[in-house]
């Protein structure tokens, strides 16, 4: 049995991790999507810089969850037949555990050069931003995949999506694309699908199932 996951912000919302929605999209008066852009990254790299660095800190802070813990169980007892893509920039599943994920929107702990593609660890603030460990130029930027650019792994999501027999989403609100279009790829192939979320999201429709109520419960009790 091939298991594709999808989560997004929902299953971090229990260790502390705001949503998107919960601050209705909204970061000190910016809307996310004027933030989180390669353009406002041109415009003012310092806004960004303080929106990434905040999220940093509070990560710090925070510890994964009941539903991260399930999910590393799975991975246990599936092994290969099991694939975690991700939408969170969080490292809160591999801290619980997991290590067959995907960070389609990249990851908060990281930096990727603009010069070389290098990828390095996120090491300081803002303030004095090391040169690009490999090339040595000084252009790091935040490894998060920004509105209007492609997402990462696509070609490896699609290929997992095609043998999946069960996709399962948990904690997305189905907003944003590619990633609330995988629910009908994988039907389109065949798969079974389940929706674990607090809410309705935009794409409950489309699946064959839909449970609702906290990932915190939800995920182990379909893990056990
Ligand atoms: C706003 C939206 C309309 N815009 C887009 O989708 C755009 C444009 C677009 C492309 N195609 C389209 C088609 C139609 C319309 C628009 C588009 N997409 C892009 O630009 C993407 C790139 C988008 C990536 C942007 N970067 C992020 N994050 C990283 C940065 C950062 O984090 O700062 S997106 C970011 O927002 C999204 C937030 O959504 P969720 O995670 O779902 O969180 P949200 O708060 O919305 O919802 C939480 C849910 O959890 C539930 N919940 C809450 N608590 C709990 C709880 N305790 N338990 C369970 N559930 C819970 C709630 O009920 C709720 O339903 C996540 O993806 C997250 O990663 N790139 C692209 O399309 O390239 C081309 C392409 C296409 C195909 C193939 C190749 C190339």
């Amino acid at each position: 049995m091939k298991v594709v996951v999808l989560t997004g912000a929902g299953i971090s919302a229990e260790s502390g991790v705001p949503t998107f929605r919960d601050a209705d999209g909204l970061w000190e008066g910016h809307r996310v999507e004027d933030v989180a852009t390669p353009e406002a990254y041109d415009a003012q790299p310092f806004v960004v810089h303080r929106f990434y660095d905040a999220r940093r800190k509070a990560l710090a802070a925070v510890e994964p969850n009941a539903a991260h813990h399930a999910l590393a169980r799975l991975e246990e007892a599936l092994g290969d037949d099991l694939l975690v893509v991700t939408q969170n920039i969080d490292d809160l599943h591999e801290r619980a555990g997991s290590s067959r994920v995907l960070h389609m929107h990249g990851e908060l702990l990281s930096a990727v050069c603009r010069s070389c593609r290098g990828r390095s660890r996120w090491e300081r603030d803002l303030v004095d931003l090391p040169p690009c460990p490999r090339c040595g130029t000084p252009d790091l930027r935040p490894d998060v995949v920004w509105f209007g650019e492609i997402p990462y792994e696509m070609d490896r999501i699609y290929l997992a999506l095609e043998a999946a027999d069960l996709f399962v989403s948990i904690g997305t609100s189905g907003a944003v694309y590619p990633a609330a279009g995988f629910v009908q790829q994988a039907a389109a192939y065949g798969a079974r699908t389940l929706e674990l979320n607090l809410q309705t999201s935009e794409v409950t429709t489309l699946f064959d199932e839909t449970r609702q109520g906290l990932a915190g419960e939800l995920v182990p009790a379909w893990v056990d």
